[in-house]
């Protein structure tokens, strides 16, 4: 396994010299065909890889690629929302949202997501925000069409035109042109109003180190509602070569209550935290929320915990103090 280990490992490293070397990592074929291989390369999850034992060098280079990894997402939620964004005035952008490559993955992802959120809160939420949101939100527009049709959306970027970029992606749609909220701000600065929110979501690309994760998360943690509950992005194994590790040391003042790593080609792993606090039934500031109506998802949380378990995919935790 070991010699397995440092030849993927050095497939990686080939790939971040390429990528560092381009002029752009803007859309192109050349960018798009080094991406694809950084990802399938890192998609495997039946190895022992242990980011965090590697060498200093290993290290450094998995940071530095991170990074490339996040700028490089933004380039291409730019590219593809402004092709939605121009699309004629009799075009809805949200009925081609197919175009962009990643897009069933953010379907499975905020499937994966619902059902944890569902599995976790007893009341649907009215009010979720998502910070990272970015200029192709989609983590937003996913579940606010097919998991979560009365709820609004409050998406906060430190980018404004990003912002611009993504409310001008939903303001054909009838009706999340009045779900989706965008606000142009540092979370690190968002202060007042993060106690309004039953659930937050926590982009994986805010905080590409561990340190500004761990600051981004301190400040919710500071701001959000007891009872509330955070939803972040992680990665396991090789997939932590493009996205920041979300460790249950770097939750404090939360209840971790799961992990969840998937194992086919939605890179990032699921952690949902909860404030301490609150209780679990009311939402926040005490607000009842509608129930989750009893649907399919209970069975499907019990194929996720029987197949995950088996393969040790799922994680449950006890409150951190
Ligand atoms: C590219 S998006 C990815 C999220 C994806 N669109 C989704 O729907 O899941 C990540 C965004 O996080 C934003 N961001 C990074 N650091 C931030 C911070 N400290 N506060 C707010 N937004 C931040 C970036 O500007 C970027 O647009």
């Amino acid at each position: 396994m070991a010699c397995k280990n440092n030849l993927v490992v050095k497939q990686i490293i080939d790939l971040y010299d390429q990528l560092s070397k381009l002029e752009s990592l803007k859309p192109s074929k050349n960018v798009d065909t080094l991406f694809g291989q950084l990802v399938s390369t890192c998609l495997p999850t039946d190895t022992n890889i242990d980011v965090t034992k590697m060498s200093e060098e290993v290290k450094d280079m998995r940071s530095n690629l991170i990074k490339l990894c996040g700028e490089a997402e933004g380039y291409l939620e730019q590219h593809f929302s402004t092709i939605l964004g121009s699309l004629q005035e009799d075009e809805n952008p949200l009925d081609h949202l197919h175009i962009f490559p990643y897009y069933d993955n953010y379907l499975k992802l905020s499937k994966i997501e619902f059902d944890l959120l569902s599995q976790h809160t007893s009341h649907v939420p009215t009010k979720i925000a998502f910070v990272g949101s970015g200029p192709m939100p989609l983590t937003s527009i996913v579940l606010a069409k097919f998991h979560l049709p009365n709820t609004t959306f409050h998406n906060f970027d430190i980018d404004s035109h990003a912002n611009t970029l993504a409310s001008s992606l939903v303001s054909r749609d009838p009706d999340l042109s009045n779900r989706m909220i965008f606000h142009t701000t540092d979370v690190l600065n968002a202060n007042e109003g993060l106690d309004q929110y039953d659930v937050v979501f926590l982009a994986a690309l805010v905080g590409m180190d561990k340190e500004a994760k761990v600051k981004a998360i301190e400040h919710l943690e500071k701001h959000m509602a007891p009872g509330a509950v955070l939803m972040l992005r992680s990665a396991h194994a090789l997939r932590a070569f493009l996205y920041p590790i979300v460790d249950s040391s770097d939750l404090k003042g939360f209840q971790l209550l799961t992990i969840y790593h998937p194992t086919d080609d939605v890179v990032n792993s699921v952690v949902i935290a909860r404030k301490l606090g609150g209780s679990i039934t009311a939402g926040v500031n005490g607000t009842r929320g509608c129930m989750f109506m009893p649907c399919n998802c209970s069975k499907v949380h019990a194929i996720m915990n029987n197949r995950c378990k088996k393969k040790m995919m799922i994680e449950e935790f006890s409150a951190i103090e």
